[in-house]
């Protein structure tokens, strides 16, 4: 098990990572995310020893390295995956995943696996990106490392590719059955790949959990912000569970279950996603204007401003044509439970 504990990392008298702890299953994947700056690449660097850390114990399986008692990079093991590929321009694909290797046998199997056969010859300026992260992929993986470490790995592949990359990605990690810590921009790579999410803000973890728990859950506003489109929503809310024993939120734009978070009680604000709610143009008692209108192909975004003053986003289907300016009624339909801040 990979476990890091209280590690924090100062630059001069900067504290850029500031008393983490985490603990990875032999094959579990943690999707690192947070604003640009957080430290996300800081703690990857920490984890594979290229930059001393200034509190803390990293420790994986016989060794753990502390400040006074670093263990160099080499005696680690650690796989390392970024954006640039980092592969060897002057040796051909096969090379690249042999390099340095014994047992090539491994080689051939992750060379299979991700679908790199015919490009065994292939030099890396003949590839495609996809193909140059997969070849390596291919070369972390054949050395059998005790834990691998991605670096916004698809941060220079166009959309298509990342979405099905992602995948392939995240099937070979399985597969070695190792541990992986794999930092991205992309919330919803974050969400879909990973096993649990860590959410970094100024070097502080402020919340590391399921994708289901940072999304619905989330610990902080800022979270909830950073984890995808959030409105907050005034609302009340009893936390007498003799008199409100099913969580009901009481909104204008109707009644909900909630999951309290710190206590919530009395004015409160609902946590909204744009999918809890809907939209019509037609409703003869309109509750709402239309500020704005986002087409993303499916469905459209729209921004709306209640007349109580809340700002709410609403996904609704692209079928659903409203203009900026026009009136509209907004419900809240979810029936799962949402979040509940207090003021
Ligand atoms: N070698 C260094 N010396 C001093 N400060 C540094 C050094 N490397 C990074 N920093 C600072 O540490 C902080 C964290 O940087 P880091 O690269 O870890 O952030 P990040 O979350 O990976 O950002 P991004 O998403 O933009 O890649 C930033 O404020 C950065 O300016």
């Amino acid at each position: 098990m990979l476990r890091v504990s209280d590690l924090s990392v100062n630059y001069g008298d900067t504290r850029v990572v500031d008393k983490l702890n985490l603990a990875l299953g032999q094959d579990e994947i943690l999707m690192l995310v947070g604003p640009t700056g957080c430290g996300k690449t800081t703690i990857l660097q920490a984890l594979a020893g290229l930059i001393p850390i200034s509190e803390g114990e990293i420790s994986l399986g016989n060794w753990a390295s502390t400040p006074k008692k670093p263990i160099p990079p080499e005696k680690r093991n650690v796989g390392m995956v970024f954006q640039d590929f980092a592969l060897f321009p002057h040796l051909t694909v096969q090379q690249n995943v042999c390099f340095r290797l014994k047992d090539t046998q491994l080689a051939d199997h992750w060379l299979s696996l991700l679908g790199l056969e015919n490009f065994r010859d292939a030099k890396p300026a003949r590839l495609s990106g996809g193909q140059k992260q997969r070849v390596a992929l291919a070369r972390t993986l054949a050395h059998e490392p005790a834990f691998v470490l991605l670096d916004e790995p698809l941060s220079n592949l166009d959309a298509a590719l990342k979405d099905s990359l992602r995948w392939e990605i995240r099937d070979a990690l399985k597969k070695a059955d190792v541990p992986a810590i794999w930092v991205t921009h992309d919330q919803e790579e974050a969400l879909s790949v990973g096993d649990r999410v860590g959410i970094l803000n100024k070097g502080v973890l402020e919340q590391l959990d399921t994708p289901e728990a940072c999304y619905s859950t989330p610990a902080s506003r800022f979270v909830a912000r950073f984890m995808g489109e959030a409105s907050f929503l005034q609302a009340s809310y009893d936390n007498n569970s003799a008199s409100n024993p099913n969580n009901t939120v009481i909104t204008d734009i109707g009644n909900v279950p909630g999951t309290p978070l710190h206590h919530a009680h009395g004015d409160v604000d609902l946590l909204v996603r744009p999918d809890d709610l809907s939209l019509n143009g037609a409703h003869p008692s309109p509750n709402g204007t239309v500020e704005w209108v986002r087409y993303e192909g499916e469905s459209r975004l729209y921004a709306v401003t209640l007349d109580n003053g809340s700002h709410l986003k609403v996904r609704v289907s692209h079928e659903n044509a409203i203009k900026p300016g026009e009136r509209a009624h907004v419900q809240l339909v979810t029936t799962h439970p949402l979040a509940v801040f207090p003021k």
